[in-house]
């Protein structure tokens, strides 16, 4: 059994970021960016207004009121031809670019519209003008290479004159499921048999955290039919198989794979749930097999496969971080597994949220799974934790 931190730096070793592709900056939300997007146009490209009002000079409004001719208007996106001399004002409105010689811009509402004249009722020299530039110049990076793009990234982008961004391909991660005891959702149940919910589950989590499931669907206890599912997996960016992995007579995933040409890197490792984690290529592919306990396989897929996700599409750190919290039960000492005990969150006096382990810790208990905010993490060997402990957990609202 190898340590958690050695596995996942094993496996990590076989990734690295996928190749870039361009897509329509409408559709790269959540997207890695594959290169740094660099303004192409100066936001706004020159002086504008910031309200609907009038261009003046500033030295016009230094006494006021005053009384200036109105020589002309300046509508957003048709600028004014000619420039303000002294004693002049040019109508404008929020966006308008500001005329040559003109400033500042005063209000309407502190304005009075008389046709030929316009009054000056209040106004500050300088005031109401974005500065050519204010947001971002031609050629200033704008969003770094690595970066997540968010909704309001993507506003960013387009403003900065991008059609199309280059992201990092998304990873398509096949899904092969094993054991002749598991039928689909909705098939009839023979005896004995149960639903298999570990594909389902890792599909929805390689889809949540950027990949493209590839469905292998159910493989039964037999080699011959394992080893023709799995080969479904070629051209993928990685191979999942869930069950089969432990010490039984029919957990055939390491033995057949074997004789497939499976270079295995490890097999299990010290870590409660998911003891029989394996990891190894099959030629080209990465192959990671997780345990069939629906939580050892998703509790797995949270520290192992994210990490590979994150790694595949240029997101870094890979691995997916810790939080801190407080400890409202005791604990009793820990094994030579580092465990990963399901717990619930509620919010504590201090700035900690407080984890209550859950007394069931079955790696079977699917409802307490779902039920969990968090894992509360228990290193090696850790000594008796009192109530009132700081713990390191793993958030799972993502999950
Ligand atoms: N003698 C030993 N027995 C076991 C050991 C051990 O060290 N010595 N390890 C145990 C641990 S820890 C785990 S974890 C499990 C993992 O076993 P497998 O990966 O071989 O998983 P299976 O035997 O195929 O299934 C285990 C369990 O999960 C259910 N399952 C399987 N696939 C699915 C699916 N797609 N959806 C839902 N549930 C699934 C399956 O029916 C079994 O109940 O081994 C222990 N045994
Ligand atoms: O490691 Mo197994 O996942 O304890 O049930």
């Amino acid at each position: 059994m190898i340590p958690v931190d050695e596995a996942l730096a094993r496996i990590l070793a076989h990734f690295q970021p996928l190749g870039g592709e361009m897509v329509g900056v409408g559709d790269a939300l959540d997207r890695v960016l594959a290169g740094d997007v660099v303004a192409r146009v100066t936001q706004p490209p020159a002086a504008v207004s910031a309200m609907d009002g009038w261009a003046v000079r500033g030295g016009d409004i230094a006494t006021l009121p005053t009384t200036l001719a109105r020589i002309g208007e300046a509508p957003a996106g048709r600028p004014y031809v000619g420039g303000v001399g002294p004693g002049q004002a040019v109508r404008l409105f929020t966006g308008s670019v500001i005329p040559d010689g003109a400033d500042t811009v005063v209000l309407q509402e502190d304005c009075d519209d008389l046709g030929t004249t316009v009054r000056v009722r209040e106004g500050t020299p300088g005031r109401w003008v974005r500065a050519a530039g204010l947001d971002f110049t031609s050629g200033s990076v704008g969003l770094k290479a690595g970066r997540r793009l968010t909704v309001r990234d993507l506003a960013l982008a387009a403003a900065m004159n991008h059609p199309f961004l280059t992201v990092h391909r998304r990873p398509r991660v096949a899904i092969l499921a094993t054991g002749d005891e598991v039928v689909m959702p909705g098939e009839p149940l023979g005896p004995g048999q149960i639903v298999s919910s570990n594909g389902l589950a890792l599909a929805a989590l390689v889809q949540r955290y950027g990949g493209i499931p590839v469905n292998l669907g159910i493989a039964p206890d037999d080699a011959d039919t394992l080893a023709t599912l799995a080969r479904g997996a070629a051209g993928c960016d990685l191979l999942v198989t869930t069950g089969g992995a432990s010490v039984g007579d029919h957990d055939l995933v390491r033995g057949t794979l074997a004789a497939q040409g499976l270079d295995l890197d490890f097999w299990k490792i010290a870590m409660r749930p998911g003891k029989p984690l394996m990891f190894g290529r099959m030629g080209a592919t990465p192959l990671l097999g997780l345990p069939g306990n629906p939580v050892s396989s998703l509790v797995c897929a949270t520290l192992f496969l994210v990490p590979a996700l994150r790694r595949l599409q240029g997101l870094e750190p890979a691995s997916v971080p810790l939080a801190r919290a407080v400890l409202a039960a005791p604990l009793p000492a820990n094994d030579r597994r580092q465990d990963y005990l399901r717990a619930a969150l509620t919010p504590s006096e201090g700035p900690l949220p407080l984890a209550t382990p859950f007394a069931h810790q079955d790696s079977a208990m699917l409802s307490r799974l779902a039920a969990a905010d968090c894992l509360i993490v228990r290193v090696p060997h850790a000594p008796p934790a009192q109530a009132g402990v700081m713990v390191d957990i793993v958030p799972l609202d993502e999950i």
